[in-house]
């Protein structure tokens, strides 16, 4: 990519689009262009057409989706498909007809069946059932690499998939109910410590595994894949490492300092058993992880803190 090349971050505010917005302007490109999605739904089929005439850039990072943990995918289902599946096909047409010279399409482990053998490799895509609470938002991501897959042998074009893990860091949702396990339990046991309560509620058994990738990490992958990686198919960003629920809420207890009692909510869905990434394919290409998950936590939670300083969370 020559730094005076035009890219679009679909997404840029989110926290996988600022993290890759973050590494291109550290590496000096200038010519990047971005929408809010006020400014551009990008599930309007014209808007996003007329975008692309107008705007006409080189290369593409797809980071812009209906995004949310366990709960939200499982309650809003409808928009978690439609959404999804409007908004990476305007993309990946869009792209395709304005000569995009390559795209990047961001999927997720959740693509893989729920009973998969571990850890997760490429190949066991589209083998077995998928898990139910984000079957919809799974449903969408297989045809955004299905997508991908058909314009590069129908029309020739570059547009990769690239599959990442479990992610956390800068800018993430600490909504209660909408958001992923480790904002959310960062914000609960950080409230609890305040509140002096006797003890947090986690959702689930606890026993199921998680593997969780920071996401400037992940961005450094994408950039690293965006200039080294040409092919059909998928390929997964993760650490190779996992946690139980149970152990991760022990870890985000001991980083925020909160001293009472850790309960489980079994009513609540634990959704897959477990979803390791087979990281191997990636690792033989040159790249791997640089930043383990307490190193993470830590640099999150003072994310939080930062955040709660300037605005009132909801
Ligand atoms: N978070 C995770 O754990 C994982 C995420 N991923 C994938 O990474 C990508 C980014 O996720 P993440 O950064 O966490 O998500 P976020 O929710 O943090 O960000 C998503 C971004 O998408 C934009 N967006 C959503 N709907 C629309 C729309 N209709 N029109 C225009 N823009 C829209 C939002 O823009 P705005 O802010 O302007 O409203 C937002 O900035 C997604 O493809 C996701 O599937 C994959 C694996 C795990
Ligand atoms: C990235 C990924 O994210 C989603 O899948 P998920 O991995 O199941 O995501 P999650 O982070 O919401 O939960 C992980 C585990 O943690 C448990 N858990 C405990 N306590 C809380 C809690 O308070 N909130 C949440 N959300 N989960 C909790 C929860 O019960 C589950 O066992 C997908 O829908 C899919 O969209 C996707 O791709």
């Amino acid at each position: 990519m020559d730094k005076n090349a035009k890219i679009y971050i679909a997404g840029h505010r989110g926290m996988v689009g600022s993290a890759i917005y973050r590494k291109l302007t550290k590496e000096g490109f200038n010519n990047i262009i971005t929408r809010t999605s006020s400014e551009l739904d990008l599930r309007n089929q014209v808007a996003v057409a007329d975008f692309f005439a107008d705007e006409k850039p080189d290369y593409v990072f797809l980071a812009a989706a209906k995004v949310g943990g366990i709960l939200a995918n499982n309650t809003y289902r409808a928009d978690f498909l439609y959404d999804n599946l409007q908004i990476q096909s305007n993309i990946i047409h869009s792209s395709y007809l304005n000569k995009v010279t390559k795209l990047m399409f961001l999927g997720s482990s959740c693509i893989y069946p729920k009973m998969a053998p571990q850890p997760l490799k490429e190949e066991y895509l589209l083998t077995g059932p998928l898990e139910s609470t984000n079957e919809p938002y799974a449903i969408a991501k297989i045809a955004g690499i299905k997508m991908c897959d058909a314009y590069r042998q129908q029309y020739g074009c570059n547009f990769i998939s690239v599959m990442p893990t479990n992610l956390y860091g800068y800018n993430d949702n600490y909504h209660p109910e909408n958001s992923h396990v480790l904002p959310a339990l960062i914000r609960r046991f950080h409230e609890a410590k305040v509140a002096q309560a006797d003890a947090v509620t986690i959702w689930g058994t606890g026993t199921p595994k998680r593997e969780f990738l920071f996401a400037d990490d992940l961005a450094e992958a994408c950039y690293f894949l965006m200039q080294t990686y040409n092919e059909e198919g998928l390929i997964n960003i993760g650490t190779g490492t996992d946690v139980s629920i149970k152990e991760l809420a022990e870890l985000i207890k001991q980083v925020t300092g909160y001293s009472g009692a850790i309960n489980f909510d079994s009513s609540k869905p634990d959704g897959t058993p477990r979803k390791l990434m087979d990281v191997s394919k990636l690792e033989s290409k040159g790249w791997k992880h640089r930043i383990n998950l307490e190193e993470g936590l830590s640099l999150t939670y003072q994310d939080y803190l930062d955040k709660l300083n300037k605005t009132v969370l909801v």
